[in-house]
């Protein structure tokens, strides 16, 4: 057992009401530093809205969140991103009229104050992380090409190499693969085992297949609270599992 000052995230009682309506009801549940945790669970169950909870854009009504032992729940979404968090949501939301380098570009983190004489060093900073990233999103020779014109899955990795140019301790992606080809998840999720190496990943996910090309453990969510919790094994032969999710 883990002690729990190690986990990256730690959710703890974690509740929010919609006009009395609990999305999410007094929901607990730890991630590791190198881990891949998806969250499964029929339409409705609160998947979305915990990530919207991490990352700031929703205030919980009761519990606490906990990142690398700082508790996020009063913190501002610009504070979290700070902190080391990054949210992909479902939609691509890339620049399409600029180019691939460029997008990458853009969404490198600069620091303040920076002045003339760093510009140079800068540059060459930036170049060699966009080139980093590009490699990883399978996206090297296509560094020139304008966003709009790639194909819908490549703007899918797009959008992750915008986050991990940022470096995030923690990366949620909420459906990555929903509209792909069979061949880009496969690659979708080679990417996903590749970056893994000193951060957490959270994915959201309805493909039972890619999740079992990722999950190294996988959390049931159901109505709001966890069903099941465990490896893929472990959960998709948890009758409950079945009899409200994986059966239908
Ligand atoms: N801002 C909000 N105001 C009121 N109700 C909300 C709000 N956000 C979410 N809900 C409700 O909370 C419940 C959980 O929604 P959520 O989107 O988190 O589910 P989900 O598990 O992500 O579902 P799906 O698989 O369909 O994306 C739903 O009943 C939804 O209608």
């Amino acid at each position: 057992m883990v002690d729990k000052k190690d986990f990256v995230l730690a959710v703890e009682g974690l509740t929010v009401s919609f006009d009395g309506f609990k999305a999410v009801n007094d929901l607990s549940f730890y991630v590791e530093e190198d881990e891949i945790r998806v969250i499964i669970g029929p339409n409705g169950a609160g998947k979305t809205t915990v990530l919207d909870l991490i990352c700031g854009k929703t205030q919980a009504t009761d519990g606490s969140i906990k990142f690398r032992g700082k508790e996020l729940t009063k913190m501002s979404e610009h504070a979290i991103v700070h902190a080391g968090i990054g949210r992909k949501f479902q939609n691509p939301s890339i620049y399409e009229d600029l180019t691939v380098f460029e997008n990458l570009e853009i969404s490198f983190p600069r620091g303040h104050g920076v002045f003339g004489a760093l510009a140079f060093k800068r540059d060459a900073e930036v170049i060699a992380a966009v080139e980093e990233v590009a490699e990883t999103i399978f996206l090297s020779e296509d560094l020139n090409k304008t966003a709009g014109l790639l194909s819908h899955g490549q703007k899918q990795w797009l959008e992750i190499g915008m986050l991990l140019i940022q470096k995030p301790d923690l990366l949620m992606l909420d459906e990555p693969v929903a509209g792909m080809s069979v061949a880009e998840r496969k690659k979708t999720a080679e990417l996903l085992n590749r970056i893994t190496q000193g951060r957490s990943v959270i994915v959201i996910e309805h493909d039972m297949q890619f999740v079992e090309d990722i999950a190294h453990r996988v959390t049931v969510l159901h109505q709001g609270k966890v069903l099941s919790e465990g490896s893929m094994e472990r959960v998709k032969n948890d009758p409950k599992v079945v009899e409200v999710y994986l059966g239908h």
